[in-house]
């Protein structure tokens, strides 16, 4: 049955105007005035927007000894309450394991899903198999994104040689480099001094992670990029440090993004010092929380342009999975909550006050990260022919945020007791209304896979431009003769 929405303020990255839609099979089919259809949506007093997409999730991930608990059920649950329609996850291969038999991993947990998806793909170690897959997983499976670990010594992180040949590869096939920027080697010794220091609690990782082991990294894998000619993407860029390295990459014309948290932009290094073991356990991930003039930072990087997507690294570990760390905090599974929240949050600290637009609001949710991973228009759009993923955001709407009532399976939120203004009236999954009125009518398995194409519009400047300015040899006369 068709369905059109009716009454509502259009909000994209750069338009604003009053419209119905028309959704039928998913997709949208007419923008305009006066639009009849089987179901009706009522939008009146609410902005229709193209829903979120979480570019960053680790949904049922082994990390640390552990799997985190929201899966692609209850972790796409949580995004869509949120008015999040699509989450991109990190398929993590085993070292020595193929990529290919890792994907087959992340395919079977993503059955599940109430939304649609994609994956990353992530190089964990490098050798001739990850060669080979790297062309197999770009052009059959989809996925032009790959993630690298600078940081987790001994378990994810790769080293500078690795990057660089990871890096040259992708560069080649059309692919856009991830990194986790921390140098995993600081921070080893840190941790083991701190340790030996008797800093065991939870604070003593916001110490064994200080913003200058952000910024070294962030600065060397740009090098690192820049020498193999590929775009670079940077997730969850936390502080000043990094992001002045982004920062600058952008003004030298270098192809970099860099994507904050809703975390780091909302919560800061003072949860770490709660005298709450658990409090402070549960607010642990990579890299921490950081004071307030890094949190100024990331925003003033939204406004401006130089950061460009808002992501949640969503990777729920509950208070029990959390303990584990108890006495050691190098063995508190890294990672907090947020799907559920992004939208939110984001709309209370940002549009709410004056720091972004409703427009820029709706580029760094949506628009921005599907233009950078090749799935827009499908994605980050109200257009004619766009998929049916949206949003109609009421302005009005008001809840505290609250564990009590989350969709994610955790027993806690990093966010409790926060009050946020702006929340989804209706939140439609390609057509299908999953959040009706605060009622959740999700369809658990209703997600689809969405492939993405390599050699974006990015890459293929970027190869131009390392083209026109590759070393080439002076073509001279009057050559000396040689062994005179
Ligand atoms: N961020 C974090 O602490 N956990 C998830 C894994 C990662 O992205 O580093
Ligand atoms: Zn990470
Ligand atoms: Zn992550």
């Amino acid at each position: 049955m068709s369905k059109v929405i009716r009454n509502g303020t259009i909000v994209t990255a750069d338009l604003t105007y009053k419209a119905d839609v028309l959704i039928e099979n998913g997709v949208i089919t007419e923008i305009g005035q006066g639009l009849k259809g089987g179901e009706e949506l009522d939008a009146t007093g609410c902005y229709v927007m193209p829903g979120g997409i979480d570019p960053h999730t680790h949904l049922e991930m082994p990390f640390m000894g552990t799997y985190s608990s929201d899966d692609f059920e209850s972790g796409t649950r949580a995004g869509l309450a949120g008015g999040t329609t699509m989450v991109v996850d990190f398929a993590l291969p085993n070292p020595g394991e193929s990529l290919l038999d890792a994907l087959k991993r992340w395919d079977n947990k993503s059955t599940r899903a109430n939304c649609d998806y994609s994956f990353h793909m992530a190089v964990t170690w490098w050798g001739e198999q990850v060669f080979d897959d790297i062309k197999t997983v770009i052009q059959e499976r989809g996925i032009n994104t790959f993630k690298h670990f600078m940081a987790y010594k001994g378990a994810l992180m790769v080293n500078d040689d690795e990057l660089y040949a990871s890096f040259q590869r992708l560069a080649e096939l059309g692919g856009i480099a991830m990194v986790h920027a921390e140098n995993g080697d600081v921070v080893a010794e840190l941790s083991a001094k701190l340790l030996a220091q008797g800093n065991t609690g939870p604070e003593a990782h916001a110490y064994s992670r200080p913003p200058q082991v952000e910024g070294e990294a962030t600065n060397r894998a740009i090098m690192i990029a820049d020498m193999a000619g590929v775009p670079l993407y940077v997730v969850h860029t936390s502080c000043e440090d990094s992001h002045e390295a982004i920062r600058r990459a952008r003004m030298q014309g270098k192809r970099v993004w860099g994507e904050p948290l809703i975390q780091h932009l909302t919560l800061d290094e003072s949860e770490y010092f709660n005298k709450d073991w658990d409090h402070a356990a549960r607010r642990v991930m990579s890299p921490p929380f950081r004071n307030k003039q890094h949190q100024d930072s990331l925003w003033a990087g939204l406004q401006s342009g130089s950061l460009s997507v808002v992501a949640t690294d969503h990777c729920a570990f509950t208070t029990e999975q959390k303990r584990t760390g108890v006495g050691d905090f190098t063995k508190i599974p890294n990672g907090t909550g947020g799907l559920e929240d992004r939208m939110p949050m984001l709309w209370t600290h940002g549009v709410e006050t004056g720091r972004l637009t409703p427009n820029e609001f709706v580029a760094v949710t949506s628009t921005n990260i599907a233009k950078i991973l090749n799935c827009y228009p499908k994605k980050g759009a109200v257009l004619v022919g766009a998929d049916a993923d949206l949003v109609v955001w009421d302005p009005e709407k008001r809840k505290t945020i609250s564990a009590d009532t989350q969709q994610s399976s955790i027993d806690y939120n990093v966010f409790e007791g926060h009050e946020v203004k702006g929340l989804p009236r209706f939140t439609l999954t390609r057509g299908h209304v999953a959040v009706h009125d605060g009622e959740i009518r999700c369809q658990e398995g209703h997600g689809k896979f969405v492939a993405r194409e390599a050699n974006t519009t990015v890459n293929k400047a970027l190869s131009t431009w390392k083209e026109l300015t590759a070393p080439r040899p002076v073509e001279r006369t009057g050559i000396p003769a040689t062994g005179v």
